[in-house]
């Protein structure tokens, strides 16, 4: 039976360097880290979300801004409300929570937010200098800085020898996930819907890394023996056995079976969930230490 890579306890223990961090830059500089995150809509998901991430902000004791726009919010209001949010000096990082409503263009929203300030690490910029290896400027997207904090648990930081495969290219995860696997000396590989012999490819893997958004598509035979199996969907079903209404969560892996075959493997949820917002805290605090001139710690 496979290594069940406890989510909750890796992202608590990140937590607690997040709080000491931003602690000792008020304690020398007077400076606490700011974050501000903005909602358009009424997506009950995003909401809790939002939520989520406003109270861990100020747990780990942020000045933490939420700002919520309505449904039919104008492109030129959204653009407006992180202009000022570039220019308050109080507010290290901006965070535009997605998906947009469909009117919306997220792309230029994201684009003009200041690369220092996304700490989404979704801007061209920040998505860039990932792409060329450059960690001590730039932003990493939460979710796959999280999943390589969950790798690293289980195979240390050196992944030389060792095949990747990535499952889906999306910027808000899979392509930067791909290129943080390559930092780590993985030989990686990409797989999308496109792939041929997507299972067969799976199989190679000493990483499997599913990002999917089809529940419970990898199934056992995808699995090579012993594999690492890092989880990052999350698909809310119903789920009538626990009670009227009830709901429960998939990842994209088939779970029960692949975890008699794999040799660790995230669950969901419990698995990389909790290290999206445990990044985003921590991403916020780099860039808190960076607007202070001071060198930012390593989560
Ligand atoms: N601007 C962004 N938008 C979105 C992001 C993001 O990183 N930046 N990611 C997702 C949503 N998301 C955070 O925003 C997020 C998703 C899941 C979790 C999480 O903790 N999941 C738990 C289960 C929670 C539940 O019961 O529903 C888990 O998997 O254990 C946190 C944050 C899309 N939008």
């Amino acid at each position: 039976m496979a290594q069940r890579i406890d989510g909750k306890a890796i992202a608590a223990s990140v937590i607690e360097r997040v709080k000491q961090s931003a602690t000792d830059l008020e304690n020398s500089t007077g400076t606490r880290p700011g974050l501000a995150v903005v909602i358009v809509g009424d997506d009950a998901a995003s909401h809790t979300y939002v939520t989520a991430k406003g109270k861990r902000a100020k747990e780990c004791g942020f000045h933490s801004v939420q700002i919520t726009l309505p449904a039919d919010t104008t492109q030129e209001k959204l653009e407006s409300v992180v202009a000022e949010l570039n220019d308050d000096n109080a507010i290290h990082g901006i965070l535009v929570q997605l998906p947009l409503p469909a009117h919306l263009d997220e792309f230029p929203v994201i684009q003009m937010i200041r690369p220092e300030k996304d700490v989404d690490g979704l801007s061209i910029v920040n998505a860039g200098k990932l792409a060329v290896g450059d960690m001590k400027t730039g932003l990493i997207s939460c979710t796959p800085a999280g999943a390589m904090i969950l790798i690293r648990s289980v195979l240390g930081d050196d992944l030389s020898g060792k095949n990747a495969v990535v499952i889906g290219r999306s910027n808000l995860f899979g392509r930067p996930m791909g290129r943080l696997l390559l930092m780590a000396n993985a030989t990686v590989t990409m797989a999308h819907s496109r792939t041929k012999d997507l299972a067969g490819v799976c199989r190679q893997a000493d990483i499997l890394v599913a990002a999917t958004g089809r529940a419970e598509m990898v199934k056992a035979d995808w699995v090579k023996p012993g594999a690492t199996v890092i989880d990052v969907g999350i698909t809310r079903v119903p789920a009538p056995e626990r009670g009227e209404g009830k709901t429960r969560l998939l990842g994209d892996v088939d779970f029960a079976a692949c975890e008699a075959v794999a040799g660790a493997i995230t669950p969901v949820p419990g698995g990389v969930g909790p290290m999206t917002i445990t990044m985003l805290m921590a991403n916020t605090v780099i860039a808190a230490y960076r607007a202070s001139g001071l060198e930012a710690p390593a989560f």
